[in-house]
């Protein structure tokens, strides 16, 4: 660990330099003089110990009481110079750490959202990574604090090195022998406790996990559940069982801490007691002065700082550790909007061989598709669940780049290239669509940001989604935050958005399941305006309600990751194949429940 820290603090510094210079290097003057000032009012109190024997009875004004006041006036100013100095080290250490945080913070954000694709955001082990430059873990230190931790750990060492060489002074090898011991007692501290709080760090997923059972029953959704089938005692056990054994090693550890503290105290009462004892023989020998005691008696005082690990471990340890993290990922600049594909309104969107794999996964999801949609096209996809639907339209829509064959606009192949211009003329409702906590305007308007004022826009789509009546009851209307807004309050918005998007130059609109949240008559309404509303646009409907689906113009049937089935649903009925056989089952439900 101290070897990966020896690079990780530099690379900080360093970064803190290039982005704040004059407020990094005022911190570091001021943790420099608020350390160095302390040193400094030993010498003062020192000599003024020492002057006192000699001025005391000679007078108020004679040169022996002069040199008095002026070491009470230099012992005055630097406590002063202390006083100040830290109290400025204090509020631009953190401003500095607040400033760095956040220039990180969006060095992160950038890189994360630098590729067109999503699939890195579905890897665990790279949302972990995010997560810990964000300075989350078991306990949460931001990569700035630790620019704070360092400035206090630097006033800390530049007082005991001054006072070590204080002593030094006095007797080289004391200075020495003190400095060593209580640098060695200190480190072995440090890493105790950095070891301590570093193993829950190196537990997080565990301990993620053990707080995920805690709080399942606590959890508005899960906990219904929980209730109605009894597994309140089946979580708390389990937490409980879970921590215990995760917690197990820490225990271990603090044990092994109290026993070391005993250490401590009996190799640090010998250390001083050998100080005072030396310093005692040299003044009975007529060896030392009045000031050379005091000074040598100060000095070891405040060397007994060393023997401490605070919460500025922390910050230092873990604010690095999040700080390297963060400085890993790429520093992107913000790119412009990129130009559409230039390709016709009527260009259509194809699909060659299209195959695909999920990353880790050890079988391909799609295996070889080939569709071509002319544009203006309402196309279903139908299909049994894990037949790979989903998929297909997340690679329509460029946010994954195939694993073998390609999509097209017209002759224009969409690659990394091209991808995010792709994007931009894509809109979707996906199942997990986005439920942005933001005024219902942001919601609807993220459709076509550009567009965002174009608010007959806004609520001509509010309208074709069926939003109308709800944002008029809203109590601030289109600045309402729709936080309670119901499923299909939400899946109405979702619409809403692709609509707008639709109404500023998107040419294909992706649904999946966008009536899943919808009841029966809003879902018919949305199905019959359909072409209506998507104003002759082609679009991708992935459903399996199949009364929607045969308004389509087209289905496709997808089964395990092949098309087995294309054209109108009435083709597909007559040619009696899978679509027929699930249209079947559907309608014969349908028709039970009504006889
Ligand atoms: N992010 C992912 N990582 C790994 N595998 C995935 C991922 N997403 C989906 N899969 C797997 O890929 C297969 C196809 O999933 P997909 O979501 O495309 O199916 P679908 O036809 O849309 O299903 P459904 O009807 O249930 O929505 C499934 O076996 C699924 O488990």
């Amino acid at each position: 660990m101290p070897s990966a820290r020896v690079t990780r603090v530099p690379a900080l510094v360093r970064y803190a330099f290039a982005q704040a210079p004059l407020m990094a290097a005022l911190t570091a003057v001021l943790a420099v003089l608020a350390g160095a000032a302390p040193v400094g009012i030993t010498v003062g109190l020192g000599e003024l110990a020492g002057g006192l024997t000699t001025a005391i009875g000679r007078g108020l004004d004679t040169p022996e009481a002069r040199a008095c006041y002026r070491w009470i006036a230099v012992v005055v100013v630097l406590f002063l110079l202390t006083h100040l100095a830290e109290s400025a080290r204090t509020v631009l250490g953190r401003a500095l750490g607040r400033r760095v945080t956040g220039r990180l913070g969006e060095r992160v954000m950038t890189a994360v959202s630098e590729p067109a694709t999503i699939g890195h955001l579905e890897d665990p082990a790279y949302l972990d990574r995010i997560a810990r430059a964000r300075g989350e873990g078991a306990i949460d230190m931001p990569p700035g604090e630790a620019l704070f931790g360092l400035s206090t750990k630097t006033s800390t060492w530049v007082t005991a090195v001054g006072s070590a060489a204080l002593l030094a002074g006095l007797d080289l090898a004391l200075g020495t022998v003190v400095l060593v011991v209580f640098a060695a007692i200190h480190f072995r501290l440090v890493r105790n406790y950095r070891i301590a709080v570093v193993e829950n760090v190196s537990q997080t997923r565990k301990l993620r996990r053990t707080a995920y059972l805690r709080d399942v029953p606590t959890t508005p959704g899960p906990a219904r559940e929980v209730r109605l089938f009894g597994l309140t005692a089946f979580f708390r056990d389990a937490y409980r069982s879970q921590w215990r054994a995760n917690m197990a090693e820490v225990w271990r550890r603090r044990r092994e801490h109290d026993l070391f503290v005993v250490v401590v105290v009996v190799t640090t009462g010998v250390t001083v007691a050998a100080v005072f004892h030396q310093l005692a023989h040299r003044a009975a020998a007529g060896d030392s002065t009045v000031a050379d005691l005091t000074i040598g008696g100060l000095a070891v005082r405040a060397l007994l700082q060393l023997l401490r690990a605070d919460e500025d471990e922390l910050r230092v340890g873990f604010g690095s550790r999040a700080a390297a993290e963060a400085l890993a990922f790429p520093a992107v600049t913000g790119r412009a909007d990129p130009a559409p594909v230039a390709e016709p309104p009527d260009a259509t969107i194809s699909v060659k061989d299209l195959r695909f794999r999920y990353p880790g996964a050890t079988s391909e999801v799609l295996h070889g598709i080939d569709l071509d949609i002319p544009a203006g096209q309402s196309l279903a996809v139908v299909g049994l669940n894990g037949a790979g639907k989903t998929t297909l339209t997340r690679l329509l829509a460029g946010l994954d780049a195939p694993g073998g064959g390609c999509v097209r606009v017209g002759g224009t192949r969409i690659d990394e290239a091209n991808r995010r211009a792709w994007q931009r003329q894509v809109v979707a409702v996906f199942q997990d669509f986005g439920r942005y906590r933001l005024p219902i305007r942001d919601n609807i308007a993220f459709g076509s940001l550009a567009h965002a004022d174009d608010d007959e826009g806004l609520r001509a789509v509010a309208a074709q989604a069926g939003l109308q009546e709800f944002i008029e009851r809203l109590p601030n209307g289109w600045d309402t935050v729709p936080a309670d807004a119901s499923g299909g309050e939400w899946q109405r918005i979702a619409i809403a958005r692709a609509l707008f998007g639709l109404r500023h130059g998107a040419r294909l609109l992706i649904m999946d399941e966008p009536a899943a949240a919808l009841d029966a008559r809003a879902e018919a309404q949305l199905y019959d305006t359909f072409h209506e509303l998507t104003a002759g646009a082609t679009t991708v409907a992935v459903s399996h309600r199949f009364a929607t689906v045969r308004k389509a113009q087209r289905v496709v049937v997808l089964e395990d990751g092949r098309i087995i089935e294309d054209g109108p649903h009435e083709a597909l009925i007559e040619a009696g194949g899978r679509y027929a056989e699930l249209f079947r089952l559907q309608a014969e439900r349908f028709q039970g429940a009504s006889s």
